[in-house]
């Protein structure tokens, strides 16, 4: 909902933008980054990510993982342009002073600049006024080695294959973890799914567990393996929203379809947990694991499209890469249940601000 939003009252036609200040920018609203070119063989990335306590992270949250977080979110939009991070500045708004909430908060958020060499160069502090919620906004500058201007979401072609890092869904499910937690699975999960969603995460292996709730607390920007696709992939985003939802952008864009494959997407789980294959429910878990995938947000994995037959193994940055789907004529994200069942059209479940609940 939010994309209509930006499409009514902000976004300029990037045929209007191209021609702005001598043809400098190279790529503007619509994709992670926007990218200029102040001068010749130099293009500078701008991205920007708001954190708000209670939609992005919860009150009780440690500080110091928020501080983590606020930089990787947006870090991780430098890495799905295959830029490298130059600085940032950070917005703070505040309802009032706390000490050792912001002690800890900058140790996290600092720990994450210098890990990924990106300074802390400005920004503004003011009260929240009335607004009692705290407001992190962080804007990150990066550049891309050699003469690279990006993966732009409308570059993908027919025949692509569709390929993704990590396990996406790992950090919904560290989400769901913790809502149960709290006693209030009821709040993330529509009530048709929340007895399915309670019997998955009764079963699931405590190494699973632990794998969640490091996704959900600690991403990684995949900065090493956005510049290993310079020269590989031809759109690239990262998944902060959910696969089936930000894979939408890069069909629309590119005015194609995306089949995702079922098996595939069983596969990313099963990979690191084969044991699931064991219960016996494994059909329904790996079921309701798979929407986590496709729906869950909060990931900063990497998804990318590329011509078929590149091998994975190029483009090894000590991460689990996978084939997950492919590219063809034709519109929306598709998936596939089995070789040789005709696909099903995927609704668009992705995280939708100005709506209810989580989706
Ligand atoms: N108020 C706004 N004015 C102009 N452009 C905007 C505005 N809000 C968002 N955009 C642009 O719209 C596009 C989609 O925004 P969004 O914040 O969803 O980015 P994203 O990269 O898909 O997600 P994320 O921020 O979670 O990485 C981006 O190109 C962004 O720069
Ligand atoms: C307390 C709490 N509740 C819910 C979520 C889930 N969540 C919030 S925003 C978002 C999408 C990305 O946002 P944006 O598009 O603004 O970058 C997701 C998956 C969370 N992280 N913490
Ligand atoms: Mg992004």
């Amino acid at each position: 909902m939010e994309f209509d939003l930006i499409h009514r009252h902000f976004a300029t036609p990037f045929s209007a933008l191209a021609q702005a200040n001598g043809g400098t920018v190279i790529a503007g609203i619509g994709d992670d980054c926007a990218a200029l070119r102040p001068a010749a063989n130099h293009v500078l990335y701008v991205s920007t990510d708001t954190l708000v306590e209670s939609v992005h992270f919860f009150t009780t949250d440690v500080p110091a993982v928020v501080g983590w977080k606020s930089l990787v979110s947006n870090l991780s939009d430098l890495a799905a342009c295959g830029a490298n991070p130059l600085g940032f500045t950070l917005n703070l708004s505040l309802p009032h002073v706390e000490e050792a909430w912001l002690a800890s908060f900058s140790s996290g958020l600092l720990e994450a600049a210098a890990q990924y060499n990106c300074p802390l160069v400005g920004g503004d502090t003011t009260s929240a006024g009335t607004n009692l919620l705290k407001t992190i906004s962080i804007t990150v500058f990066g550049q891309a080695v050699g003469t690279h201007t990006g993966f732009h979401r409308s570059l993908a072609r027919a025949d692509d294959e569709v390929w993704v890092s990590g396990t996406p869904g790992l950090a919904r499910l560290g989400l769901l973890l913790e809502y149960q937690c709290r006693g209030q699975l009821d709040r993330c999960c529509e009530p048709s799914s929340l007895q399915r969603v309670e019997a998955l995460l009764g079963v699931l292996p405590e190494a699973l567990k632990n794998s969640a709730c490091q996704a959900l607390q600690r991403p990684l920007p995949r900065l090493e393996l956005g510049q290993r696709l310079h020269g590989v992939a031809r759109a690239c985003l990262d998944l902060s929203d959910g696969l089936s939802g930000d894979l939408l952008h890069i069909t629309k864009a590119s005015n194609l379809r995306a089949v995702l494959s079922l098996t595939a997407l069983q596969a990313l789980w099963l990979r690191k947990w084969p044991e699931l294959s064991e219960h016996i429910d494994a059909d329904s878990l790996l079921e309701t694991l798979v929407f986590t995938t496709l729906e869950g947000g909060d990931d900063f994995e990497l998804c990318w499209t590329c011509p078929s037959g590149q091998r994975a193994a190029k483009v090894a940055a000590g991460v689990a890469q996978s084939c997950v789907g492919k590219l063809e004529a034709g519109e929306g994200v598709w998936l596939m249940q089995h070789q040789d069942s005709e696909p099903i059209r995927l609704e668009s479940r992705s995280y939708v601000h100005f709506s209810q609940g989580l989706t």
